[in-house]
């Protein structure tokens, strides 16, 4: 299999990376971290989400922080939506394409978004509707495709299932999230093999978490299986609200710095994004994420 020649990178630090944060941080703080994105040259943001701020606190100032960043053209500005009400929170907030979330496993989902994985898809059905009437595309997530917190191994088979179901609903692309990062290369190889079979895999993204170190190895795995859409955190923040010790999703400055190794065009500076990762680390008063960057500010 040849390398793709170009990749486009969905960063979700704003959302997956901010949502697990437990200190307040001030939608202007917010505001900038997706401004600082933009500048770096991401084409897709990943703002916040429209979930019950019972559930999520962190996220409960979306609509404010989607009112105050400076959308430049060419650059979407997303949201997450578990439901009808979620999506017409963003549609009021103008966000631009919004995403689903589902899981591979029962026990997430009930963990996650307090129902089954068939009700979850079910309560999909009119938000899919709406979303397509007022001509926004709705991006799917699974979680929990190579490991489950709560349930452990999860077949391939349980993946492909949800991923078409959520493509078949009308889903542009589906995400595949190793929640908890415990995947390996391997698995991702075998997992994407079996997705594979029912959705191009030119719909496919892989979104890794970190925890065990495998996220870059499992993104070159993917690469190999032809997947060239990729999910990562600036500065790797985050974590799951849901996925007790699960760390941030893979460095967005690790992903570039084995994207341009391998000569692959994403489009983006690896110097405004350090110091975009950066300054929200200086924020939250926490060390970076990203091995590229902190060897780099290290100079
Ligand atoms: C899905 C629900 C709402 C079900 O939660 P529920 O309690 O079953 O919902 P409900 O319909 O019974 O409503 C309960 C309350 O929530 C309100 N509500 C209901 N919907 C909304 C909404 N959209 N926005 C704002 N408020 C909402 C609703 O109005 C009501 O308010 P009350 O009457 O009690 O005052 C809840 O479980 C939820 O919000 N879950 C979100 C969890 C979440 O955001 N998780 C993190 C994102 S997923 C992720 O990180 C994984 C991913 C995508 O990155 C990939 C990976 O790594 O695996």
């Amino acid at each position: 299999m040849n390398l793709p020649t170009s990749v486009r990178l969905v960063e979700v630090g704003p959302r997956d990376g901010l949502q697990n944060e437990k200190q307040p941080i001030s939608v202007a703080d917010k505001v900038r971290l997706v401004d600082d994105l933009t500048a770096a040259g991401l084409s897709y943001i990943e703002v916040g989400s429209f979930v019950s701020p019972k559930w999520v606190p962190q996220m409960a100032g979306s609509a404010e922080v989607f009112a105050g960043i400076q959308r430049q053209p060419g650059v979407t500005y997303a949201a997450l939506t578990p439901n009808l009400k979620g999506l017409e929170a963003a549609l009021e907030a103008k966000v631009e394409e919004v995403a689903v979330f589902a899981a591979a496993s029962e026990a997430f989902s009930q963990k996650n978004i307090n129902c089954s994985i068939a009700d979850s898809l079910q309560r999909f059905v009119p938000l899919m509707e709406a979303a397509k009437a007022a001509n926004v595309r709705v991006r799917g997530y699974v979680s929990c495709v190579l490991g489950c917190p709560y349930d452990g191994k999860i077949a391939p088979e349980q993946v492909a299932s949800v991923a078409r179901e959520l493509y078949a609903m009308g889903c542009y692309e589906v995400s595949l999230g190793d929640t908890i990062g415990t995947g390996t290369a391997g698995k991702t190889r075998s997992m994407l093999e079996v997705v594979g079979r029912d959705i191009p895999r030119d719909r496919l993204a892989g979104h890794f978490h970190d925890t065990y170190g495998q996220a870059l190895a499992n993104i070159y795995a993917s690469l190999l299986e032809g997947i060239n859409v990729f999910d990562s955190s600036v500065a790797g923040l985050g974590g799951c609200p849901y996925a007790k010790g699960a760390t941030g999703n893979v460095a967005t400055e690790d992903v570039l710095y084995l994207l341009q190794g391998l000569c692959i065009e994403t489009g983006m500076d690896m110097d405004k994004l350090i110091a975009a990762g950066q300054r929200i680390c200086e924020v939250l008063g926490k060390a970076n994420g990203s091995r590229v960057a902190r060897a780099r500010l290290s100079r």
